[in-house]
């Protein structure tokens, strides 16, 4: 439990921990690889923690040596059948990648996780795995896991993927790895693309144009040195605190700001936010750019269309924003948030309106008005209940700064989930002025 009063203002330099796609994916990946992959920079969330588990389980050896993690690879072939079941814990991600992958063993599997994460939809998977030949079920036939994997051989198919997800996308490619020819993907919108940049560098023919992507069964991955830029969506939440909290200025030292990322830093700036892009340089195949962002006056405006999938998941922060900005702001086309963690729209519009936000819900979004003629809006702290959702607990302890009162976050652990340490780094930004 978390109690957040408000605060005077942010300063200072901070680095926020490795990107969680990426660190996911880099297990992944290595464990598929010849030879050891080393990854820095590694993100030790709970997340990832769940991929590196899963791998140990099949076999592959990942040990942690000072800050480096060292994945030893066995090859598009040498995983083994888990003993027991795979605990993906909260993890979208470990889920449906893995799932591609282990669609195409000789072994069968079954994964499990928590609570949320066995509400949360597969037959978004289990569609094209079933169209490339795979044997993947629902277990309680709920379409959600725990799922059953039964190993076999795989169909190359093209998958007209309905849904922007990066996930969907992913797990195709992976099983693709295992086809019997060229398997290729189009989304709606392009979604995040580290799956197709880092399988490049471990050495898979990957060409890209526009929102469609192919796969050549590679005949061996080999391992690579992964270097994990700093994770925006962690960013986020202080881009955003130091936005909306006067008198504030901090420099986020380290980030990603991948194209098919970035999309909060387009809306900062149509909202009229004081973000300067520092040193911007590529590591790893990823850009990456130190952000000195400052207090600003802000404006309300419109999210829709391509630019949704490149903020999924700072959308609940951005909402916050929106209540500290003059005016109108409308997000729209993001009704898969409803389909995360929680059902994010409904409990930020919950949660936000609890504080006396002007906030309605829509199918696919929300519309939030100032509450008044002033830039500043009164929030008032309450009890956030955050449904154990990582980016909600994170996003109201931003609006907790910025509220009369206390805002109290009873799950605040969850946390962890993406960004362990949050609070402490938070706490060393207003106690430095
Ligand atoms: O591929 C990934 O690493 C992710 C893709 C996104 O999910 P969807 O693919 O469901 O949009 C995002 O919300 C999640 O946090 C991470
Ligand atoms: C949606 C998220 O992750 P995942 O889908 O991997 O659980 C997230 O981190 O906000």
């Amino acid at each position: 439990m978390k109690k957040i009063t408000r605060i005077t203002g942010l300063k200072g330099t901070l680095r926020v921990p490795g990107d969680k796609s990426i660190s996911h994916r880099a297990i992944m990946f290595g464990s598929l690889a010849e030879g050891t992959t080393t990854i820095h920079g590694f993100l030790k969330g709970a997340d990832c923690l769940s991929t590196i588990d899963c791998f140990r389980k099949t076999g592959i050896s990942i040990e942690e040596k000072e800050d480096t993690i060292y994945v030893h690879g066995k090859g598009l072939h040498g995983l083994h059948k888990p003993e027991e079941t795979l605990d993906v814990g909260n993890s979208g991600t470990t889920t449906r990648l893995i799932s591609g992958i282990l669609a195409g063993q000789n072994f069968d599997t079954v994964l499990s996780g928590d609570a949320s994460l066995n509400s949360r939809p597969m037959g978004r998977i289990m569609k094209p795995l079933s169209m490339m030949g795979a044997d993947i079920t629902s277990i309680h036939d709920t379409g959600c896991a725990p799922l059953s994997i039964k190993g076999r051989s795989l169909n190359a198919i093209h998958y007209d993927s309905p849904v922007a997800s990066a996930q969907v996308k992913s797990c195709v490619l992976l099983a693709g790895l295992y086809a019997n020819g060229k398997t290729s993907v189009t989304e709606p919108a392009l979604s995040r693309d580290h799956t197709e940049r880092m399988l490049r560098s471990f050495g898979a023919n990957i060409v890209s144009d526009k929102n469609t992507c192919t796969i050549t069964p590679p005949e061996t991955l080999h391992g690579q040195h992964i270097e994990v830029p700093g994770d925006i969506s962690s960013a986020a939440f202080f881009i955003v605190a130091a936005l909306i909290t006067p008198n504030s200025e901090i420099t986020i030292n380290n980030v990603g700001i991948n194209d098919t990322r970035a999309g909060i830093l387009k809306v900062c700036q149509d909202m009229g936010a004081d973000i300067t892009l520092l040193n911007a340089r590529e590591e790893g195949g990823e850009p990456v750019a130190d952000l000195l962002v400052k207090t600003s006056s802000l404006r309300g405006t419109i999210v829709e269309g391509d630019i949704i999938p490149a903020l999924i998941d700072e959308l609940p922060v951005i909402a916050l924003m929106a209540c500290f900005a003059k005016g109108q702001t409308i997000i729209k086309d993001a009704h898969e948030l409803r389909v995360k963690e929680s059902d994010r729209i409904a409990i930020m519009t919950e949660n936000l309106g609890a504080m006396g936000a002007d906030i309605i819900d829509t199918e696919d979004g929300f519309i939030i008005n100032s509450r008044s003629n002033n830039t500043i809006p009164v929030l008032y702290g309450t009890n956030i209940n955050c449904s154990m959702d990582h980016r909600i607990a994170m996003t109201f302890a931003v609006a907790g700064l910025n509220a009369d009162g206390e805002t109290i976050i009873t799950d605040s652990d969850c946390v962890d989930v993406s960004y362990p340490g949050f609070f402490t780094q938070l706490e060393q930004l207003f106690s430095q002025n």
